[in-house]
């Protein structure tokens, strides 16, 4: 049976949602955002099957209807959808990054056309837009459902069912639930990526060398202080009362860990450091799964011309796929790291056996 899918929105996740489902057969994509130069690049790189302008009409037609557009937006879509006339049923989602605002209206919804089931794919990046969109962004990744009270069970697997393609895992959870784990373990850690990054500003005040010292440390803790902020002071805004709570808590611990900085043993320190080490560790753990994280090597290479593709290519001279590569530190003339990360053990180690062999020095991450 074909479906009509309308994606609104055709940023990062709207734009990769779409890349993932383009070659489903009986799909017909439909792109909507507000931004003529997106949809004029959505047509030109042929990520939807058509683009439009105009809302109201397309969603008229609609089968599905993803709203991938940020939090705020979503929530009028949605409304807007519960004004149209519509021509049938629609199965409606969306991507937002915090469930409540929209589970809110999605429950008051006036027309009984309208199936809504909340969505989440826990994967993203710091860059937006449709350029940065990509086919394989949500593979493996969490992807959060939240259906409203009365929504069939039959609805859930036919939105599984269509977003099989981005090969991610599906949960069910309660939107309360949901806004809470991921204030935790996504909002304020952004929170505090920018406020370290204010910190760090506030000091070059005094000491003008500090941005050249910021190494692979301060680079991989503050990433995501480089993400879209338009985007995340919208999740401020719709998630405020938990990230509130948790600002308490952390001012807390913040306040028992001045004390022992100031007054502690070095036994206390360790222990403090060492605790969150094994926490830390045990999310990577490919058994638990708390973060789903690939199979990686971190290999020493010299900051010289072709050095990454070297690697790149002597991984593919041996048919060895990477699931993505990092650049962790590159300073002028010096070793620099580069995070080579595997879909499986036998590539890894495949991988780590083969450059050790062409002479490169390289850690794995068991
Ligand atoms: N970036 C991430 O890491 C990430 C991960 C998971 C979920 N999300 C959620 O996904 C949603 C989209 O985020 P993104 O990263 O793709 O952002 P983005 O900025 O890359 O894309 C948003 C798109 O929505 C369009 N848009 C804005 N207003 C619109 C409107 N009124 N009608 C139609 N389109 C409109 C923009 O032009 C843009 O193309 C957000 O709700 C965000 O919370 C983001
Ligand atoms: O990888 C990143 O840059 C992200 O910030 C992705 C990330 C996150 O993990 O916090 C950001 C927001 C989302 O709603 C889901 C995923």
């Amino acid at each position: 049976m074909s479906q009509k899918v309308l994606v609104a929105g055709l940023g990062l996740i709207g734009g990769s949602l779409a890349l993932s489902l383009k070659d489903t057969k009986g799909v017909y994509l439909i792109g909507y955002d507000t931004k003529p130069s997106t949809l004029e690049y959505a047509k030109m790189n042929a990520i939807v099957d058509e683009v439009t302008d105009d809302f109201r009409t397309a969603v008229k037609h609609a089968d599905v209807c993803i709203l991938a557009a940020p939090v705020s937006v979503a929530v009028e879509l949605l409304k807007t959808i519960d004004q149209v006339e519509l021509h049938d049923e629609i199965l409606v989602t969306d991507v937002t990054s915090v469930k409540k605002p929209i589970m809110d209206v999605a429950h008051q919804l006036q027309s009984d056309q309208i199936t809504f089931i909340g969505g989440h794919p826990m994967a993203g990046s710091h860059k937006h837009g449709i350029q940065a969109a990509k086919s394989h962004l949500f593979e493996n990744a969490i992807y959060v459902l939240s259906p409203t009270r009365h929504c069939h069970q039959a609805k859930v697997d036919q939105l599984e069912a269509l977003l099989t393609p981005t090969n991610s895992k599906f949960i069910v959870l309660d939107p309360d639930e949901h806004d809470e784990m991921t204030s935790v373990i996504s909002h304020f850690p952004h929170l505090i990526a920018s406020s370290l990054v204010h910190q760090a500003r506030n000091w070059q005040k005094k000491h003008a060398y500090i941005p050249k010292l910021a190494a692979g440390g301060f680079r991989d803790i503050t990433r995501i202080a480089s993400s879209n902020p338009s985007m995340w002071k919208d999740i401020f805004f719709q998630n405020k009362e938990k990230m509130s709570q948790l600002l308490t808590d952390w001012i807390d611990e913040m306040k028992d860990l001045k004390e022992l900085i100031d007054t502690g043993g070095q036994d206390q320190i360790y222990a403090y450091l060492d605790e969150a080490k094994d926490y830390r560790d045990g999310l990577d753990s490919k058994k638990k799964g708390a973060i789903l994280s690939y199979y990686d090597i971190y290999v020493d290479i010299f900051d010289q011309p072709g050095a990454i593709l070297k690697v790149i290519e002597l991984l593919a001279k041996h048919d060895i796929s990477l699931r993505n590569i990092e650049i962790l530190e590159i300073r002028e003339g010096i070793t620099g790291v580069l995070r080579l990360s595997f879909q499986d053990k036998n590539d890894q180690q495949m991988s780590d056996a083969l450059l050790q062999k062409y002479g490169y020095s390289t850690m794995i991450d068991e």
